[in-house]
């Protein structure tokens, strides 16, 4: 799945119910899934410094998942993250840091 096509997955679960859908109940309580997305990215930090390629790529999905769902629950949306990374384009960073 495309990452734009999990995030109009999960824009479509809110407001659905809780009980039948593990991000619906993530969308409904912001705190719980901002601490699934810690909880994913140490486990994915883990299996990068394990070098297990594999379980890396299983948790880097969670991780992606997880944050689109954090941020979503706060009302960001991919598009807006789109946007962000589309303004850092222009900004080369180490010959910006050498200037400094
Ligand atoms: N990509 C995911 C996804 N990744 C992880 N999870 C769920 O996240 C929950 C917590 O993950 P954990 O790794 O903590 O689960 P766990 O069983 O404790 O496993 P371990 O930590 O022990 O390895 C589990 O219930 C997983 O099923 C996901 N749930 C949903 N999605 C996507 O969201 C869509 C909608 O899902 P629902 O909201 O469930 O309809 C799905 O079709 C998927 O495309």
């Amino acid at each position: 799945m495309s990452i734009k096509d999990l995030a109009k997955t999960i824009a479509d679960r809110a407001g659905t119910d809780p009980s039948e859908s593990w991000t619906a109940k993530l969308l409904a309580d912001p705190d719980k899934a901002a601490e699934k997305f810690g909880e994913e990215a140490v486990e994915a930090i883990i299996e990068a410094t394990k070098g297990d390629k594999t379980r890396l790529t299983s948790e880097a999905a969670d991780v992606m998942y997880h944050l689109l769902v954090m941020c979503a629950a706060h009302g960001v949306t991919l598009a807006d993250i789109e946007a962000e990374l589309a303004n850092r384009t222009h900004q080369s960073g180490l010959a910006e840091k050498a200037s400094r």
